[in-house]
């Protein structure tokens, strides 16, 4: 298995659970889907796959070893909102480099242009940032990528260049990838698996370790 979430539960608060039991598991090669009401906890869950939150019980693990508690997590996290995932201080140029150095073919293929490097982040659209957001997530140590709502700000041609961009790289690389997103017909095109959010508390979509 290469990313298995195992009986999380996890609430912001005590008395009230997100999370309840969930268990998921993503074998080499997959593309899965995640899909589900809004306010079910698909994002909590997708912080908890990259390590940005804790459970509060149970584990996850990325090719059977939890992930790394410091240092450059193989799972990466390119959240809806890139503005919320970016450092408002630092110029573009400094939040890409912190977590590798892409050369300029690659930020060409990504649309970024050059003269965006010296802005800061609320000199940008969303759209923009956001390119910045999958470029970083994107370094060579990354090894898995979760897409939470990772296009839902950008208009349907940008949506299709940078779903067509990503799978490419994914491919090439031998990357994963969950997907959140509320559209089923995004779902089925990328990804070779579905997984409803209400089916994950009861272990579907989820096999044994022994995989
Ligand atoms: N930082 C937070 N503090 C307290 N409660 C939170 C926090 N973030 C999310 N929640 C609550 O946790 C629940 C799950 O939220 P989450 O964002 O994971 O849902 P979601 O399925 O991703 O929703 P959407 O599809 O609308 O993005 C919601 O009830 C939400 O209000």
């Amino acid at each position: 298995m290469l990313l298995e979430a195992k009986d999380i539960c996890f609430g912001y608060t005590k008395n009230n659970m997100v999370l309840k039991d969930i268990n998921l598991g993503i074998k080499p090669g997959e593309r899965v889907a995640l899909i589900g009401p809004s306010g079910c906890g698909k994002s909590t869950l997708s912080q908890i796959l990259a390590g940005y939150l804790t459970p509060s019980s149970g584990s996850v693990l990325f090719e059977g070893k939890p992930l790394p508690k410091e240092g450059y997590c193989p799972v990466q996290l390119i959240y809806q909102h890139p503005e919320k995932a970016i450092n408002p201080r630092w110029k573009l140029q400094k939040t890409l480099n912190e977590a590798w150095e892409p050369d300029e073919t690659f930020l060409a293929e990504m649309g970024i242009e050059k003269q965006w490097l010296t802005r800061y982040p609320n000199e940008l659209s969303g759209g923009e940032l956001q390119r910045f957001c999958v470029a970083r997530a994107l370094g060579p140590q990354t090894q898995f990528v979760i897409a939470d709502e990772m296009t839902t700000m950008l208009d349907v041609i940008t949506q299709a260049q940078m779903w067509r961009l990503m799978l490419t790289i994914l491919e090439k690389r031998g990357l994963g990838l969950l997907v959140v997103t509320h559209s089923l017909e995004l779902a089925e095109q990328i990804c070779s698996r579905v997984i409803k959010f209400e089916e994950l508390g009861t272990n579907h979509g989820f096999t044994s370790v022994v995989d």
